[in-house]
């Protein structure tokens, strides 16, 4: 996809297996624009686990609804289709496909028509349930060895995760990421639509801003692509291998981790 990071080769070359034979899932929920996918998905690479991108199969839902002509307001006929959709999706970081039935909608669901409409269909309470059911059911499937990404990750769809992290980004940097994502082909106007006000409509269903207890914050505005993969890593190494250790600055219900190095 347009804006996938070139690694460096230090980060390239390492990989780790942590608690080889055993469960591992890592849950990382955040707003949008904070790096959740790139991140989510290096990290799975690094540690050779399974990678979900959840926030691709709303998507794919709502290109398979728009595709049929369907009113995405209707609620019951959204959450029919939501039993009814043909979705294969990839769970593997090495490769990144969406496919509905026989097409390929990888890069259609990236359209700025679909996130402006997904969250019609992500409000939908009746097809969450059934997507956070698809998701336990491959988080399972890889025998819970898995990087899962999206909004209620942390809390909802797998909040017995042995990681699990907020990653943040300031709007400022979020809109700007976003932006230099898609080209510079959007103003800001339509920035803001397809990031903030899609934020404030998701958020009515899902709490993806603060932490719930026991969830690490990465707070990702200040550093640069390389820095967050390793600030994750630290905090899956710190979480799975020194638990008595908090990550840095610990606070009573949260642990905040602001950078790989340092404060
Ligand atoms: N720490 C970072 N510094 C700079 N750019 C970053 C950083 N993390 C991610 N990016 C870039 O920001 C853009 C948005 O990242 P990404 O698509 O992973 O966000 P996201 O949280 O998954 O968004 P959405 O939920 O809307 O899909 C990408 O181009 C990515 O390469
Ligand atoms: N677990 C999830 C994942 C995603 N969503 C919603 C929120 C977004 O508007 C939409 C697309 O996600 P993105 O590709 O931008 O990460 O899906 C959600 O509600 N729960």
């Amino acid at each position: 996809m347009a804006g996938t990071p070139v690694m460096t080769q230090e980060l390239i070359e390492t990989v780790t297996v942590v608690r080889p034979g055993k469960s591992l899932v890592v849950a990382i929920d955040g707003p949008s624009g904070s790096g959740k996918s790139s991140v989510s998905k290096e990290v799975a690479r690094r540690l050779k686990l399974a990678y979900l991108d959840t926030g691709a199969m709303y998507r794919a839902l709502t290109w398979f609804c728009l595709q049929n002509g369907m009113d995405l307001e209707d609620r019951a006929a959204v959450e029919a289709a939501s039993k009814a959709l043909p979705l294969e999706v990839s769970t593997s970081p090495q490769e990144e496909y969406v496919r509905v039935g026989g097409d390929d909608v990888t890069l259609a669901i990236r359209e700025p028509a679909i996130s402006a409409a997904v969250s019609a269909v992500a409000t939908t309470l009746g097809a969450r349930t059934e997507l956070i059911r698809r998701q336990r059911e491959l988080i399972e499937k890889h025998h819970r060895r898995m990087v899962v990404e999206g909004r209620d990750i942390t809390t909802v769809v797998a909040p017995g995760a042995e990681v699990r992290m907020l990653l943040t980004a300031s709007e400022e940097a979020r809109l700007r990421r976003r932006g230099i994502q898609l080209g510079g082909s959007q103003n800001a106007e339509q920035l803001a639509a397809q990031v903030t006000r899609r934020d404030a409509k998701d958020s009515t269903v899902v709490n993806f801003t603060t932490a719930a207890d026991g969830v690490v914050t990465l707070d990702s505005s200040d550093l640069d692509f390389d820095e967050t993969v390793q600030a994750a890593l630290d905090i899956v190494d710190t979480v799975i291998n020194h638990p008595a250790v908090k990550p840095s600055g610990v606070q009573p219900n949260s642990v905040q981790h602001r950078a790989a190095h340092g404060d």
